[in-house]
């Protein structure tokens, strides 16, 4: 197992900084560590780096800091964007758009026209009136536009529904079956150049079977379009390997990457493109909140903290398992099982249930495996100000994103209506 797939590694070789962050900058605050990023980001890298060509292209939904999408650019990564925002944070961040692949289902005319005038690597296109309409654009606009057809393979990822994308019922993609068509209509537009294909089919994954399940039906499709005149210059795996929350097994990146690495043997002309988000991030954050009050009933006892659901809504949204453990451990407590609860009016509004933990009033807890789809899924809901963002480099603490201000709830909105 990849030791560094612990969820409270972090944690552990890092306490004495948590108590720091606390101190200099408050909370809730989400702290990251670099040699952990870095550290992810290599274990893909190094194992696609056995096949002739590769990039990474990691997820920037998953955490979209300037500074941690900064430091991936400088190891060499590409990325996946999903909306102008997130390319401009690229752009913003040093990220070389020639290494940035576009997904999403609903990509405007304006975002096409904005990513072909930066020239990104390649659209993944999610439909043929998709398709159609970056045709119109790249037209107008004098550009080729460089074009991956993402395919829905009908895979059972076996993850939670929400998160599941590879199956036909969901909206992502377009079905296998009809792939073939979309190539031969792309290839006899003017101003579009087929270079790939690409799948995506869920987060959170704990098996390479589906993975590879997936591989087998893109390669089947790539040897059909070869046959008929396509040749493609990439095959995109998509991200979705999961991680380790609570007692999962999910394969390591050098595991899973390998076994993919080994099955293209056979297509060395075929550059491999990967889209990982949590693997890279998860278990590389957490998100540091303090005990406010403790409120024992007799039903629950309730541990009141000042994180909430709008700062981590994954509890709230999927039942998400993840760890809450106390900054500095007190053995002279009994343990008590509590609900870890948050500010916000919602009875949705917990970090964890049925939590045995021991602590007092003022203690911080640390809710693990947060770095990835933490900050970036958190809003002003109660408007609460959204929280710090901290990365631990060493034994130095970067504050790459204040905590936001009370004025910033309402920057841009007008007062007065005549
Ligand atoms: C198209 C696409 N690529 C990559 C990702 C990243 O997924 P993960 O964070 O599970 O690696 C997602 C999110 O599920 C996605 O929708
Ligand atoms: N936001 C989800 C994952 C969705 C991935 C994006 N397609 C999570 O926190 O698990």
């Amino acid at each position: 197992m990849d030791q560094f797939n612990y969820q409270n590694q972090i944690l552990f070789a890092e306490q004495q900084p948590l108590n720091k962050v606390a101190q200099e900058f408050g909370t809730p605050c989400y702290v990251y560590s670099r040699a952990a990023i870095e550290r992810q980001y290599h274990a893909f890298a190094d194992a696609a780096a056995k096949h002739p060509a590769s990039l990474v292209c990691y997820a920037v939904k998953a955490n979209s800091n300037l500074a941690i999408l900064n430091l991936l650019a400088k190891q060499g990564s590409g990325f996946d964007i999903v909306s102008a925002g997130e390319l401009r944070r690229v752009i913003a961040a040093g990220g070389d758009p020639a290494k940035v692949v576009f997904s999403g289902v609903a990509k405007t005319a304006d975002e096409m026209r904005f990513a072909l005038d930066l020239g990104i690597k390649c659209f993944n296109v999610e439909s043929s009136a998709e398709l159609e309409q970056l045709q119109q654009v790249a037209s107008a606009a004098n550009k080729v536009a460089p074009v991956s057809i993402r395919v829905n393979p009908d895979i059972d990822a076996k993850t939670h529904p929400y998160i599941s994308t590879g199956l036909k019922a969901n909206k992502f993609g377009i079905d296998i079956l009809q792939a073939e068509q979309i190539y031969q209509t792309a290839a006899s537009y003017s101003h579009i150049d087929v270079v790939g294909v690409d799948c995506h089919i869920g987060s959170q994954l704990t098996e390479v079977q589906p993975f590879l399940d997936a591989l087998e039906k893109l390669l089947k499709l790539i040897e059909q379009l070869s046959a008929n005149g396509i040749v493609l210059q990439h095959i995109d795996i998509g991200g979705g390997l999961g991680v380790r929350y609570d007692d999962e097994t999910p394969p390591s990146p050098a595991d899973y990457i390998s076994q993919v690495v080994k099955r293209l043997t056979d297509y060395p002309h075929l550059e491999l493109v990967m889209e990982p988000g949590r693997a890279i991030m998860a278990n590389a954050g957490v998100l540091l909140t303090k005990v406010e009050y403790l409120k024992p009933g007799s039903e629950k006892n309730f541990a009141i903290v000042d994180a909430a659901m709008n700062d981590l809504i994954r509890p709230a949204l999927y039942s998400a398992w993840q760890n809450i453990v106390p900054v500095v451990l007190n053995d002279s407590l009994p343990s008590t099982v509590y609900d870890v609860v948050g500010p916000v009016c919602e009875t949705g509004d917990f970090l964890g249930k049925d939590r045995p933990l021991a602590i007092s009033q003022g203690d911080l807890l640390a809710v693990c495996s947060a770095g990835a789809y933490g900050f970036t899924m958190s809003s002003n809901y109660n408007s609460r100000p959204r929280a710090a963002e901290v990365l631990i480099d060493g034994s130095t603490m970067h504050l790459i994103r204040a905590r936001e201000q009370w004025q910033d709830l309402w920057r841009g909105e007008q007062v007065l209506i005549s």
